[in-house]
């Protein structure tokens, strides 16, 4: 009998990693240090977006120096502005975990500003379908996190463009698995009672345990979707923003499924993490635009942590998320995730309301 890979270094740093870099987006947001800068594409992104990335980059590189990453940032801009590139490292070079074995473990401080562009921009490889590739979303939901709403700290490894290590940091969630989605969990964002690391590994089952800032809590839980049977009970989430998924066809497809409850809109993978431990049930995300490619990074570690939790994830066509042809999703279109007994039902009904 040939046995899968545990993986138990790779998701030991991995939680590590996305826990310190937690730290750093939590001092942000409450130091006030946002500043927003416009990227290209207009999205907002922050010190919190590069000090994160940074931070798991260097972790990775100390502990895996010959895999491949695909992270969402780059240092161009910092290369122009020194002082967004100094409020940066100023930050960046004093986040530590609060524990000296765990910091070992990730590689300790990095060394210069330079060294911090150049991990940075370590982030640019075009993926594929082969080998070991880590991808990162430093900070994803970038508005959430502006507005103190729900955003993850997103890192999962691909081998053979599959995902086989997948973990989400969730600062604004509630600790509590068993606490359902609330209307108001997209912008509530007080401290008490919330933070919450999930992973998963493949054919291993996913957990979730309180994100600390020294080392791992050892309250480490399973978690699984909940058993739904009557759709008419399903919570189901999707984006705030009117522009990342079509509000208008998902409430049709909610309606025709018989589902009574609003929808609960949330920024983030936070949305899989939540559908995962049973907080809700449905996650859909169905294009606006028909060009929009989905990005990897947006995906990974929440299309793995649903997974070994009980679902299925497919796009509208039925198609498991293809991270196998490079940075983006280009193979594939929208989300549909829900509980595996059930999915092919909400499927269905996706198809019937986008007559495809
Ligand atoms: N047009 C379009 N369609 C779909 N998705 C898009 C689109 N534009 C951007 N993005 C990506 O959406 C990421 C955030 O998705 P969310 O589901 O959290 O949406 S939202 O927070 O409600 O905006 C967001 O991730 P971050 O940039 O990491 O925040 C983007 O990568
Ligand atoms: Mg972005
Ligand atoms: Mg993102
Ligand atoms: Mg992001």
């Amino acid at each position: 009998m040939v046995t899968a890979p545990s993986y138990t270094h790779e998701l030991q740093v991995a939680q590590l990693a996305v826990q310190r870099a937690t730290i750093l987006t939590k001092r942000v947001f409450h130091e006030k240090a946002k500043g927003t800068v416009d990227k290209n594409d207009k999205s907002p992104v922050t010190i919190g977006d590069f000090g994160a990335q940074a931070l798991i980059i260097a972790a990775l590189k100390h502990n895996f120096p010959e895999d491949a990453i695909v992270a969402e940032e780059e240092a161009a801009q910092l290369k122009e502005d020194a002082n967004l590139r100094d409020t940066i490292w100023n930050l960046v070079k004093d986040t530590k975990l609060d524990d000296e074995e765990a910091e070992k473990t990730l590689g300790g401080a990095i060394k210069s500003v330079d060294s911090m562009l150049e991990l940075i921009d370590l982030g640019n490889s075009p993926g594929g379908s082969k080998g070991r590739i880590w991808t990162i979303d430093p900070i994803d939901g970038t508005k959430g996190f502006l507005r103190g709403g729900q955003y993850a700290v997103c890192l999962g490894l691909m081998v053979d463009g599959e995902v086989r290590v997948g973990v989400l940091g969730c600062p604004n969630l509630p600790v509590d698995d068993s606490a359902r989605l609330t209307a108001d969990i997209g912008s509530n964002a007080t401290d008490e009672g919330r933070g919450v690391l999930f992973s998963a590994v493949e054919y291993k089952g996913a957990n979730s345990r309180p994100l600390t800032t020294g080392g791992l809590s050892p309250d480490s839980k399973h978690i699984g979707m909940r058993p739904i049977e009557d759709l008419t009970k399903a919570t189901f989430c999707e984006s705030v923003e009117a522009g990342h998924s079509a509000h208008d066809d998902q409430a049709v497809i909610s309606q025709k499924l018989g589902i009574t409850e609003p929808s609960v809109r949330m920024d983030s993978q936070a949305k899989y993490g939540s559908i995962a431990r049973g907080a809700g049930d449905i996650y859909l995300r169905l294009p606006v635009k028909a060009t929009y490619q989905e990005k990897i990074w947006d995906h990974a570690a929440g299309d793995l942590i649903v997974r070994e939790s009980g679902g299925q994830v497919t796009d509208i066509h039925g198609k498991r998320l293809d991270f196998s042809i490079g940075r983006t999703l280009a193979n594939n279109k929208g989300v549909v995730a829900a509980p595996l007994p059930v999915h092919e039902r909400v499927l269905k009904v996706v198809q019937e309301v986008l007559k495809i």
